[in-house]
């Protein structure tokens, strides 16, 4: 079974992945992570020194590598995965996709903690984290919601979210 977790930062698709991977006995991947070991930088070096058309490029490569060569995981893309490339074709035609979906103050909330490790919104000040992901989630939204499947995630626990994904999509558990 191949099962990946589209979604914008923050929307839970490394959490998610995690705990759905252990639900299942499968192999947890986390695209970003992957690119990291390969690299050996952090996402935030490889923007600061490669800059952003460059990290897509890796990533790019690294998503091709997964899905050429792994049978059977649960891969949490990156937030802006979708967007490069033909990579959303390319995440359907050998995944089941699904769109970790939440709004704009949800997910500005609870990223405004976490900005630093996220470099895309690491600059901007708080109180203009909302109006930013308002606009960068309007861009990005065509994409997610090609997804085969979409939930909603909203004010729901991690378990609660991976129990409904087990439902909706009926990934057969082991
Ligand atoms: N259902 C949930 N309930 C409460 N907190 C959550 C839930 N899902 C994720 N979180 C928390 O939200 C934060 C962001 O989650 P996570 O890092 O999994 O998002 P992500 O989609 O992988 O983001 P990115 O695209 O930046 O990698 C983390 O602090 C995580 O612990
Ligand atoms: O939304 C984005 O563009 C990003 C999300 C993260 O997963 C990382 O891939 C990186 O920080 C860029
Ligand atoms: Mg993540």
């Amino acid at each position: 079974m191949k099962v990946s977790l589209i979604g914008y930062m923050g929307s839970g698709k490394t959490t998610i992945g995690k705990e759905l991977a252990e639900k299942l006995k499968t192999d947890f991947l986390d695209l970003d992570k992957l690119i990291e070991n390969h690299t050996k930088k952090t996402i935030s070096e490889l923007f600061k020194e490669l800059g952003e058309i460059r990290f897509r490029k890796i990533e790019r490569e690294v998503l091709m590598d997964i899905l050429n060569t792994k049978s059977d995981f649960i891969l949490a893309v990156g937030g802006g995965t979708p967007v490069y490339y033909d990579n959303m074709n390319l995440i359907n035609e050998e995944t089941i996709s699904i769109y970790l979906r939440a709004n704009p103050k949800f997910l500005s909330e609870r990223l405004i903690n976490e900005k630093l490790s996220r470099p895309m919104i690491a600059h901007l000040a708080d109180e203009d984290l909302l109006e930013f992901i308002a606009k960068h989630l309007f861009e990005r939204r065509n994409f997610y919601e090609e997804s085969n499947f979409k939930i909603d995630i909203q004010f729901k626990s991690v378990s609660e979210i991976s129990e409904e994904i087990i439902h909706l999509v009926d990934l057969p558990q082991r």
